[in-house]
């Protein structure tokens, strides 16, 4: 079995779990509150600039010319969507190069970040892309599952986890292409090092459902240091 397959067998439950989430579910029946979606919105922006970096990263690791131009025609393709997504201004949140800068990066987008970013210091392709690929992977995923069920119609539900197209799917999308690269690493590497490829992936996988978990109640680092001070014992948040 390759890495990948082994990688993709174990994210199974992650994509499960993902699928349940009341947030996914909440998008699929269109029944999310405006500040549901406006915290989303807000940490989901700052979290698309930190794979920026993360791109970056893995162009300039890159082991072969072909790969380096595979991630330079993904960065691309973030740049022009940061882009157009800046430039919708509606009127509840200005998306603008100077408010998304002041924008508080809450709890579990900074964890999140930061297991992508702390990647970058391996300087290697087989421990750098694993971190990304599975955040693009599950959404992905997850567009597949909610075309398969009725939902809403309107926006911005209908618009929400459509990143699927000919750029991601088939065996020249990205998707396919980031498990080959993966792979292709793989056969040098130790299974030490191929099996911590396999936890970034699988741990990318859980704080995504994190991710949605914390959009859906709102939680910012007020409730954490309400929790904490709050002299109650602290619950689970
Ligand atoms: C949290 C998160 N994970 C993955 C994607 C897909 O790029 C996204 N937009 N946001």
């Amino acid at each position: 079995m390759s890495l990948s397959q082994d990688i993709l067998f174990e994210a199974q439950p992650y994509l499960i779990a993902n699928e349940k989430h009341p947030f996914v579910q909440g998008i699929i029946k269109g029944e999310l509150s405006p500040e549901q979606l406006r915290y989303y919105d807000k940490q989901d922006i700052a979290f698309e600039y930190n794979e920026v970096a993360v791109i970056n990263a893995l162009i300039n690791n890159s082991t072969t010319t072909d790969q380096a131009l595979l991630f330079h025609k993904r960065q691309d393709m973030q740049l022009h969507m940061l882009d157009d997504w800046l430039k919708r201004e509606p009127e509840s949140m200005p998306h603008d190069w100077e408010s998304l800068k002041q924008t508080t990066i809450q709890p579990i987008n900074q964890l999140y970040r930061q297991h992508m970013a702390s990647t970058i210091q391996t300087h290697s392709v087989l421990q750098i892309l694993p971190s990304f690929a599975a955040g693009e992977w599950m959404y992905v995923e997850l567009g597949k599952f909610v075309a398969t069920q009725t939902r809403v119609k309107e926006e911005p539900f209908q618009s929400f986890l459509s990143m699927s197209g000919d750029d991601f799917l088939g065996p020249k999308g990205y998707i396919q292409q980031f498990f080959d690269i993966i792979d292709h690493e793989a056969e040098s590497a130790t299974p030490r090092e191929q099996e911590q490829a396999k936890q970034t992936f699988l741990k990318s996988c859980l704080l995504e459902w994190y991710f949605w978990d914390a959009a859906y109640k709102l939680i910012t680092w007020d409730d954490w240091k309400k929790n904490a001070l709050g002299g109650k014992g602290g619950v689970t948040l």
